[in-house]
This record gives structure tokens, C-alpha cells and sequence, in this order.
């Protein structure tokens, strides 16, 4: 075989995702041609999927020194720095600015460009024109419009990103980051009660008390034994990722349910039927995303967080759920109805991921009792208040998947 039909028949190998047959066709053309740069690419690009980036990074470099303005070899180099290699900013940069130079259409390089200018860089107002770019070279692009709208908003441009909310949302009308992005643009423009509309507090957006757990006379006795249950439970980790998570200091369980213990067998009974309560007294709002998303199955994601003083949550929303709440186990003695500082209550609508609160919106408070359950549509932005002294703050939060 030549080696162009080996390449592109590799080629076809990895669009079809055979990779494993890709990678041996491409091994076979570099034993014969070792600096081929289309070969040394491909098959950079399957390591780096599979993860073993020291292997692209070997790859990549030696297409470089053959084709050093071969696009896709900038391109990966450029990924590799940002992604794997935990590179210095201006370098990364620089790699980004490389491989854009010959490759100017390409989408996915400018939303990562933009990426990097409003995450490393902290650089919103550098991250419009990149972004600009990406959605040029493919339009309606969801993931970059949601990153466009965050950055207007972190520069007090609420008109402009509740545009781009609105545009995801006319394909996507239950999308859940264009609906968080969407309500802090309303409030941010003085229009609270559209958002006040999607918040639904209240209504969407309520708390209620657990129904008793069978087996138990009290809630006071079931969350004794489901605090124990969270506590000695075989996933609770303190090294999560802060990136991935919203909990700053303080321990998670991930996949709580998924552990054999009788109170946590009996709390996803009672879950449900509290889940089931919540739908059956859902008002009728014809055209509410809320409503009009309602899945009709669902699977449930639940995790548990246990924070100690100082301990909070930051402001976010849970992306993958249609609804989402949480249900408190335990709290500390400071938590109190009458605290004017909310030490760690619940509070809705301050956004997170450093989008500023501008001091408009209707911001809703729920200081937790052991028992009640809080329940919202997930794009309603959350956040913990910090508090002082002794004793935990456990807590059991879920999602409900679509299904
Ligand atoms: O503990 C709380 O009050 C909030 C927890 C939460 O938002 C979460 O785990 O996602
Ligand atoms: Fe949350």
C-alpha cells in the first residue's frame, strides 16, 4: 500500500472510531516514514484523547521539526500546553496565536484562545473577539455563545448576553446555563421580574420537610443514623477538584446512594416521595422552561457535603439536572432563624463563576433545620453563607437527570 492510501485509510480508521486501527496503521506508515507529520499528528491526537499526553507531546514535537507551520501539528501543540502540560500563560498563549495564524477558521481554536483569555488571564474583555471568531467560523455553536454571554456579563454588557441567551435558547429552550446566564441578564437590566419568573421561589423554587423515612418514629432519629452513614461512608474525600466542584473546604461523598446502609437505603424512599410531591403541586405555567422540561423519567445523582467553619459553598448551578435540591442532615449550633448574617444558610441568585452580583437581584434566603429539603430548577444560582464556630454542616444534594 502507498503510504497516502495508508493515511487515508488511518484516517478513516479514527472518523469511524476505530482508533486501535487507526494507531496501528499509523505506527506501520512511521516505521517507514518516521518524521511524517500527518502520521505523527493522528496518531498524537489518539494519545492525547487516550491521555498519554507525554506520548503526543513526542509525537507532536517530531511533526513539528519536520512541517514547523503544519497546522494541525500547532494546533496540537498548542492543546498540549494548555490542557496536559500545565504550561505558563503567555506560552500557552503563544501557541494559540500560532497555530491560529495558519489556521484562521478554525472554531474550536479560538473558543479555546478565548478560553484561556478569560480563565488563565482573567481576561474578559480579551475573550470577546476570540469568542466572536469561533461563533464566525460555526455559528450557534452553544458551548461558546454561553461563554461569550459570561464574559459580557462580567463587563456589564447584560443586553449583549441576554441576546446570546436568547439565540441558544430558541434552539435549546430548556437549556440550563442559558437559563442561569439569562436570569442574572434580566437582573442585571433592571428587570427583576421575568427572573423572578424563572426563579419561582416558592413555587419552583421551595423548601419542605422530608417525609419520615420508614423504619424510623422521627426524623431526629433517621438523621442521626443517616449522619453516620455520611460520615463513615467508604467515598467521603477531601481532595476534590476545586475546579469541578463548588464546595470550598470540607468533605464530599460522591454517589452517596450507591452504599449499603439502612438509613440511606430508606432516604431514597422518601426522597422520591418528596420528589413526587413537589411535581404533583407544580402550577400550570404553559411556556415556563421550568414546567415545559419537566422530564418524564428522571435518574438521580446525589452527593454529600459536610463543611466545617469557614466552609461554604460558592455560587453555581448544576448543569446536567432538571431539578435539584438539598436535603440537611445535620447543622451547627450558629445556624438560626433570627442570624441577620445567614451564617450558613442557603441563598439563591447570586451568580457564581465570576460573574459579579451587581446588587439587583432578588436575592431569596433559607436557613436549613435538619429535615427540610430545598428544592429548585438547577439553572436557580446557589451559593452557601460561610460560618464560624464548631460542629458540621452535612448536607445531601441531587440532580435529576432526564431520562
Ligand atoms: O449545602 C447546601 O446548602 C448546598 C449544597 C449544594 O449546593 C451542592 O452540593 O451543590
Ligand atoms: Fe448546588
Amino acid at each position: 500500500m502507498q503510504i497516502a492510501d495508508a493515511l487515508r485509510l488511518a484516517i478513516r480508521h479514527f472518523n469511524a472510531g476505530q482508533a486501535s486501527e487507526g494507531a496501528a496503521l499509523c505506527d506501520a506508515i512511521l516505521n517507514v516514514q518516521p518524521d511524517n507529520p500527518v502520521a505523527n499528528c493522528l496518531l498524537a491526537r489518539a494519545r492525547m484523547r487516550a491521555g498519554t499526553a507525554g506520548e503526543a507531546r513526542r509525537l507532536v514535537d517530531r511533526a513539528k521539526r519536520a512541517a514547523p507551520d503544519y497546522p494541525p501539528a500547532l494546533e496540537l501543540d498548542a492543546r498540549l500546553l494548555d490542557e496536559f502540560e500545565e504550561a505558563d500563560r503567555e506560552v500557552v498563549a503563544d501557541a494559540y496565536r500560532r497555530a491560529l495564524a495558519v489556521s484562521p477558521a478554525t472554531s474550536a481554536l479560538w473558543f479555546a484562545y478565548g478560553n484561556l483569555r478569560q480563565g488563565a488571564f482573567g481576561d474578559a474583555a480579551g475573550s470577546i473577539v476570540p469568542y466572536a471568531r469561533a461563533l464566525a467560523a460555526r455559528p450557534g455553536e452553544i458551548p461558546v455563545a454561553m461563554n461569550l454571554a459570561t464574559a459580557r456579563l462580567k463587563l456589564d454588557q447584560a443586553e449583549a448576553a441576554l441576546a446570546l441567551c436568547e439565540e441558544t435558547l430558541a434552539s435549546r429552550p430548556t437549556h440550563i446555563r442559558a437559563l442561569a446566564l439569562k436570569t442574572t441578564a434580566l437582573f442585571d437590566l433592571g428587570r427583576p421580574k421575568p427572573a423572578d419568573a424563572l426563579t419561582g421561589f416558592g413555587t419552583l423554587t421551595r423548601p419542605m420537610m422530608l417525609p419520615v423515612p420508614q423504619g424510623y418514629d422521627s426524623l431526629e432519629a433517621f438523621n442521626a443514623d443517616f449522619a453516620e452513614a455520611i460520615r463513615t461512608h467508604p467515598r467521603r474525600r477531601d481532595d476534590y477538584d476545586p475546579n469541578k466542584r463548588a464546595i470550598r473546604g470540607g468533605s464530599i461523598v460522591t454517589d452517596l446512594l450507591n452504599h449499603d446502609h439502612p438509613a440511606i437505603r430508606v432516604f431514597h424512599a422518601a426522597l422520591d416521595a418528596a420528589i413526587a410531591a413537589y411535581g404533583d403541586a407544580l402550577p400550570a405555567l404553559p411556556g415556563h422552561p421550568h414546567i415545559d422540561g419537566r422530564p418524564g423519567g428522571y435518574a438521580l445523582d446525589v452527593w454529600g457535603n459536610i463543611l466545617r467553619a469557614e466552609g461554604h459553598q460558592d455560587g453555581h448551578i448544576h448543569n446536567l439536572g432538571w431539578l435539584s435540591g438539598v436535603y440537611y442532615v445535620e447543622m451547627p449550633e450558629v445556624l438560626r432563624e433570627d442570624d441577620a448574617a445567614h451564617e450558613g444558610w442557603i441563598e439563591f441568585n447570586h451568580p457564581g463563576y465570576g460573574i459579579p452580583d451587581r446588587g439587583t437581584a432578588t436575592v431569596h434566603r433559607v436557613c436549613p433545620t435538619p429535615g427540610m429539603i430545598v428544592l429548585f430548577p438547577s439553572y436557580v444560582w446557589h451559593r452557601t453563607v460561610p460560618f464560624e464556630g464548631a460542629g458540621e454542616r452535612i448536607s445531601v444534594a441531587f440532580d435529576l437527570h432526564p431520562r
